[in-house]
């Protein structure tokens, strides 16, 4: 793998000055074609841990995944720790009163998860509005500029995509298909919306949301994906519990 200079840590509550351009570039290159877990669990989850988090992560990487993907600036300064040199995509879920955008809605979240160790910012970039006014070609200059990290836009549509493209996004993924108003009735994994960005769109594309098996990861690449993120299908156990759970109840009681 291409040493990542852009991976090296910053001293505790210092971000780094990178060339952005460089940055990005080599961050999509060590990601590239490869895996990327998310490690993460519900609130009320005893999986909910950093220490826990951590080596969930850790175990990714020892079986060959290329990077992570980690909600809230206590679980990424945990994996940091424990693996130093892995690129994290960081995000922090936030759910604000009278706002539907919860992934990293504001420029503070997007600072905290970057000083706590993330090598990329995802947020949330479909067109809905933001809590605070804030338009995401503010926000997105905003983090090159104050917070020298590249961005990874979660969108839900070819429509968001596009906008998140022109306002300076450097990775695209398809995370919030499914999962918006406008995207609903739609089933994850979002294959269709990927295609039409890879032809459309001139932007590195990751394919995450509703990958199920390797085959599926193994889809995703066929249609043109540069990385995949698998998140519940990995470290789920929560999600794969219940739902095992309740599959087999409703079989029994048939
Ligand atoms: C929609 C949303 O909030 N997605 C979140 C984004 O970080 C996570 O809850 C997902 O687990 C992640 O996207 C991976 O997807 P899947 O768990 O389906 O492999």
């Amino acid at each position: 793998m291409q040493k990542n200079s852009a991976l090296s840590q910053p001293k505790r509550g210092e971000l780094p000055q990178l060339n952005m351009t460089a940055n990005s570039q080599n961050l999509i290159s060590a990601l590239r074609h490869g895996l990327i877990v998310s490690c993460q669990a519900p609130v009320d989850s005893p999986l909910h841990d950093p220490l826990v988090i951590a080596a969930m992560a850790q175990a990714s990487v020892n079986q060959g995944a290329v990077g992570v993907r980690i909600d809230t600036p206590a679980h990424i300064q945990a994996v940091r720790k424990q693996c130093p040199t892995t690129p994290i995509i960081g995000l922090w879920k936030q759910q604000i009163p009278g706002s539907e955008v919860y992934i990293t809605p504001q420029f503070h979240h997007a600072q905290a998860i970057a000083l706590a160790g993330a090598d990329i910012i995802a947020l949330d970039a479909t067109l809905r509005q933001r809590p605070g006014g804030e338009t995401l070609s503010e926000l997105i200059p905003r983090i090159h500029a104050e917070l020298g990290k590249p961005v990874m836009a979660d969108i839900d549509t070819l429509e968001s995509a596009t906008a998140a493209v022109k306002a300076g996004a450097d990775v695209v993924g398809t995370t919030l298909y499914g999962y918006t108003a406008s995207t609903q009735h739609l089933q994850p994994p979002g294959f269709e919306l990927l295609s039409q960005i890879v032809e459309q769109l001139d932007v590195p594309t990751i394919c995450e949301g509703g990958i199920a098996s390797p085959q599926m990861a193994q889809q995703a690449l066929q249609l043109g994906a540069d990385a995949v993120v698998v998140g519940t299908a990995i470290t789920g156990i929560d999600w794969q519990v219940k739902a095992y759970q309740k599959a087999m109840r409703e079989g029994y009681e048939l």
